[in-house]
């Protein structure tokens, strides 16, 4: 079975992958936003980088809700990266590639807007986690189905 990776879609996943995983570092400094709006921090040594009102808080649920969109970023983003970089190279269509990849990118970008920046009513997260969730889930089966025919 010869490896067939097209250049073009290479260039889509690069292009794409870094602009979500700059929208991963971002969730650093969201984090870091609300902790220094709210003077809620982790760890006693930086509260000293604060005003004097500013304590050590666990579950500050601004802090919490931006930690959470955090997490399930690596919970899903981290799969993507893997799965479809072994998809790229089943050989798939351009177009399918450039729209899924487009479609996983977009609605991490929306799941952070509705999860961490605008709390959004159901089912606006659930969409966004969903559609990204079902293109990983499609990537990950095409590629066992591709490799182990
Ligand atoms: N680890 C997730 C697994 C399920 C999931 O990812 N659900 C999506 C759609 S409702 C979500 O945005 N969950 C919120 C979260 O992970 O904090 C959870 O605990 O909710």
């Amino acid at each position: 079975m010869s490896l067939n990776v097209n250049p073009e879609i290479v260039s889509i996943f690069s292009l794409w992958g870094g602009v979500l995983a700059l929208k991963i570092l971002a969730m650093s400094l969201l984090t870091a936003r609300q902790r220094f709006r709210k003077q809620v921090f982790a760890n006693p040594e930086d509260t000293s980088l604060a005003s004097k009102k500013s304590k050590v808080v666990f579950d500050d649920p601004d802090v919490e809700r931006v930690r959470r969109a955090h997490l399930n970023d690596l919970e899903n983003v981290v799969p993507w990266f893997i799965v479809t970089s072994l998809w790229i190279g089943t050989d798939p269509s351009t177009w399918l590639a450039s729209l899924l990849i487009r479609t996983f990118v977009i609605t991490r970008i929306i799941h952070t807007i509705v999860y961490a920046i605008v709390p959004f009513p159901q089912p606006a997260r659930g969409l966004s986690f969903g559609v990204g969730f079902l293109t990983t889930g499609y990537m990950a089966v095409s590629t066992i189905l591709h490799y182990s025919s």
